[in-house]
């Protein structure tokens, strides 16, 4: 049996219905990218489910796109996006590995106990912003602790408008303060470190347990075709949830807005700087280094924030420029050692 889909069950909403020409809400069906295997792209649409074969003809795609395609089921398009996780392994385009598109919310998970981590939180928060996609910060495991409230302050204390709350995720009841952000045209994923309670969550917001995404194998060279679990998943509250194998395993790259928008405090200071690659260590006219001795900054966090900036600029670097800086370097030791043999000859 088929199973039809309606659009807004998949978490279509005017942003994508906008992007339609006339001749395309007539003539085109939109279908979403619902998991992503070795050859094909698994999609859902108003007709069921459907695969799209991976060519270089077709643009990159992760799994939360929408496509458009034609009556005979043929690729026409992409539609623009919302939000994007990726990796951008080795900084260059080519390479940049799409995990997740168009998710709205990101569930950022983090367990009340000994793993509690105000500087590991503003890390994925960080992910999330540069993603374009909206934080929620959930604090797992509430029921083992007598005064979770003090934490929820504690996260509350990095930003205002942050959306923050402690629960139990084996209890539907405590995960049900997250359905508002489940509904019908909304996406959903879940970051946060291993054990923290990110599938816990997923099960009692889906009401039954999902299996988890498998990373498909890429050294499958035998034919053999590798079984990769369903990345989108129907919320019963009518939103969708996406999780694909790669978010769980998301770093820092390219994520200058992220971390900037993360630290709004300590990047509206750094640009107050004397110098504008100030390392903020201890250079003259730092307005960083003078906020943290005035005690406006915490020392965590501004350790956490050159950490994570540090980190993000190293994964960035692409292969291109690392090769670059070795060709220019050789040149340089060439020049010194043409110079050297002159010097050596006396002329
Ligand atoms: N008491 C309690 N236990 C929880 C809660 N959330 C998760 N757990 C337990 O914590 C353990 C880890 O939870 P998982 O959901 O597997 O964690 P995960 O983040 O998916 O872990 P990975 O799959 O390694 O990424 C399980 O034994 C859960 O039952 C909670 O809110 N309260
Ligand atoms: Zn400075």
């Amino acid at each position: 049996m088929t199973t039809i889909f309606r659009l807004s069950q998949l978490g279509w909403k005017p942003f994508f219905q906008q992007q339609l020409s006339l001749e395309e809400l007539s003539g085109y069906l939109p279908a979403r990218v619902a998991a992503q295997h070795r050859t094909q792209f698994e999609l859902y649409s108003e007709q069921g489910r459907q695969t799209l074969h991976i060519s270089p003809n077709l643009p990159s795609l992760a799994v939360g796109d929408w496509v458009l395609l034609d009556s005979h089921g043929v690729f026409y398009r992409a539609l623009e996006r919302l939000s994007c996780f990726s990796r951008k392994a080795a900084g260059s385009r080519v390479s940049e590995q799409l995990m997740a598109a168009n998710v709205d919310t990101v569930f950022v998970t983090c367990s009340l106990n000994q793993n509690f981590s105000l500087s590991r939180i503003e890390r994925y928060l960080a992910l999330t912003r540069e993603a374009k996609a909206e934080a929620f910060v959930v604090l797992t495991k509430a029921d083992l602790f007598d005064d979770p409230d003090s934490l929820v302050n504690q996260v509350q204390a990095l930003d205002r408008r942050l959306l923050v709350e402690a629960v139990n995720a084996l209890d539907r009841q405590s995960t049900a303060v997250l359905q508002p952000w489940c509904r019908a045209g909304s996406t959903v994923a879940v970051l946060g470190s291993s054990g923290v309670g990110k599938s816990t969550l997923i099960n009692s917001l889906m009401g039954r347990p999902v299996q988890q995404a498998k990373a498909a194998r890429d050294d499958d060279d035998r034919g053999r075709h590798t079984t990769t679990a369903r990345s989108l998943h129907l919320i019963p509250d009518g939103g969708v949830l996406l999780d694909t194998p790669g978010m769980r395993e998301l770093q820092l790259s390219g994520c200058e807005a992220g971390i900037d928008e993360t630290f709004a405090d300590i990047s509206a200071l750094a640009s107050q700087c004397r110098f504008t690659d100030c390392q903020h260590q201890d250079e003259p006219g730092c307005a960083v280094q003078a906020a943290l001795q005035a005690s406006l900054i915490d020392q965590r966090r501004l350790t956490n924030y050159l950490k994570l900036m540090r980190e993000q600029a190293r994964n960035s670097q692409t292969l291109a420029e690392s090769r670059a800086k070795d060709r220019s370097l050789s040149r340089y030791y060439r020049k010194v050692l043409h110079e050297s043999v002159k010097l050596k000859k006396g002329d």
